[in-house]
């Protein structure tokens, strides 16, 4: 399609190939064959939100839905804006299921074969179908079939390295333990048991460990895989009756690397499988890395025999970015893309995006983006601009009530002189800053946040944004304590 012009299937139908094929290189192949390969049907349609194209995937389940929203839609948006060459928006619908079936979506569009890996019910069964409201395609939308390359790439990935991750106090133990296993494998840190939160950095961190292995010593036997890929080879080899098999497959390795094992939870045969290698691999001094989403006490549903084992090395977590780490890692990033990040734009994003370093990656995708197509430079303003969604959906959190509260508590006033006419400075001056954070942080307009402040008129708001907003450029105090305040507010 080309923007604004007619569509047309073919173009639209390779554009989710070729997305496919971008996320198959990128994607662990367990992960691929989970969550990308089996969505059903896509749709395409570019006019429904003005200029910016509407990429629907049907998923069959809440589960589904929010893993991959939570997951992969940053980085599925950022493969089909560069691949469609304007900005794409990724929406997911909950598929309509066909009377009898057992959850999946309809297969009118599904191609008639795509080889598919051991199903193993992995989450769990999905609330009943939503109504078709849910499915968000217009009219105009052309649907296309899912289509998947036949070979996606696994095991290590080269470019997940010690180089390639950013040092810092999140990360410091988790690193250090890393490069020590790294240089003496399967002498001591064994097993090595990384845990944290979603997209902070673990399997960038194992992969990390397998290629420097690797480097030193290409011969080793290493393996990288998902605790999925695991329960998957459990199953065959159970269906087969080649248990030999597996076991010449894991028992032999030199560096096992493990991700998110809390997969692992309900599995009995798996685990008494992974407890069997687990043994094996320890008596021949193999090394085994572990990540998983809580510390080996936390793990639920898994056996204790193995859970006392897992944290019998070392365990140790990675936390969430601190701001510097953050800047660091988008400056770095924008590099290795070949588009140098300004300070101060790194700073911007990286106040505002701080879950994890996952979503840093697809605000930083969005912006590249944004400017490649809009042919500017980068600046705070591009970026405010990119990321307006993401910025919107934040700041509609905040409201000026909880704005207030924070402010008076923060400068010790009471809640009411925000609304009062008192004017002494000791109030006054809170006030203004509680005026100027309630329009940096919400969305309303400057008579509504006058409203909201006893009444007041609008041009009083902008005079107290204006001062508050050109003091914070000069007086590094004032500046702190407005960090300190968004801080506060943002959660
Ligand atoms: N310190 C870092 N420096 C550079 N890149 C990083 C850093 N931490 C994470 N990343 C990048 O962030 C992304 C997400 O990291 P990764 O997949 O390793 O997270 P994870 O903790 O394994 O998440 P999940 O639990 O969801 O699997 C990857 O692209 C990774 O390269």
């Amino acid at each position: 399609m080309q923007p604004g012009g007619a569509h047309s299937v073919d173009w639209a139908a390779d554009l989710w190939r070729r997305g496919c094929e971008r996320l198959a290189t990128e994607l662990p192949e367990q992960q691929f064959n989970t969550w990308i390969r089996p969505l059903p049907a896509a749709t395409v349609s570019g006019e429904a939100a003005g200029d910016v194209l509407v990429a629907t995937l049907k998923v069959p389940n809440h589960f589904k839905r929010d893993w991959i929203r939570r997951q992969y839609a940053p980085r599925i948006e950022a493969i089909l804006t560069d691949l469609a060459g304007r900005p794409t928006r990724l929406e997911l619908a909950l598929a309509a299921r066909e009377p009898g079936s057992a959850g999946a979506a309809p297969a009118a569009a599904a191609p008639a074969a795509l080889p598919q890996q051991a199903a193993l019910p992995i989450e769990p069964a999905g609330p009943g179908p939503k109504p078709a409201a849910a499915a968000a395609a217009s009219a105009s939308a052309i649907v296309l079939p899912s289509q998947a390359p036949a070979s996606a790439k696994h095991r290590i990935n080269p470019q997940l390295t010690f180089d390639t991750l950013v040092p810092g106090r999140a990360n410091q133990m988790a690193r250090t333990a890393a490069l020590h296993v790294a240089g003496a494998p399967g002498v001591t840190y064994n097993p090595l048991f990384i845990y944290g939160g979603v997209g902070l950095g673990k399997t960038h961190l194992i992969h990390a460990v397998g290629n420097a292995l690797l480097k030193d010593r290409p011969d080793a036997r290493v393996l990288y895989l998902h605790a999925e890929q695991f329960i998957s080879d459990v199953v065959k080899n159970y269906q087969r009756k080649t248990f030999d098999e597996l076991k010449a497959k894991y028992h032999s390795l030199d560096l096992l690397l493990i991700d998110d094992v809390q997969f692992f939870a309900g599995k009995d045969r798996t685990q008494e499988e992974f407890f069997n290698a687990f043994e094996a691999l320890l008596a021949k001094r193999a090394h085994i890395i572990m990540t998983s989403d809580t510390y080996p006490k936390g793990l639920v549903d898994i056996d204790e025999r193995l859970t006392s084992r897992f944290d019998a090395g070392l365990t140790v977590a990675i936390e969430p970015p601190e701001l510097e780490m953050r800047v660091a890692i988008l400056i770095k990033k924008a590099e290795a893309e070949g588009t140098p990040m300004p300070e101060d734009v790194a700073f911007f994003i990286a106040k505002n995006v701080r879950a994890n370093v996952r979503e840093l990656e697809g605000a930083l995708r969005k912006v590249l983006a944004y400017a490649k197509f809009s042919h500017k430079e980068i600046s705070i303003n591009l970026a405010r601009e990119a990321l307006k969604d993401l910025l919107s959906i934040q700041n509609r959190q905040i409201g000026v009530e909880n704005i207030q509260k924070t402010v008076a508590d923060f400068y010790k006033i009471k809640v009411a002189d925000m609304y009062s006419k008192k004017r002494p400075a000791s109030i006054a001056r809170p006030r203004q800053i509680a005026m100027y954070l309630a329009k940096e942080l919400t969305q309303k307009s400057l008579p509504e946040i006058g409203e909201l402040f006893g009444g007041r008129d609008h041009t009083t708001v902008l005079h107290a944004v204006r001062k508050i907003g050109g003091e914070r450029q000069k007086n590094t105090e004032l500046n702190q304590q407005l960090h300190v305040l968004e801080q506060t507010l943002k959660g």
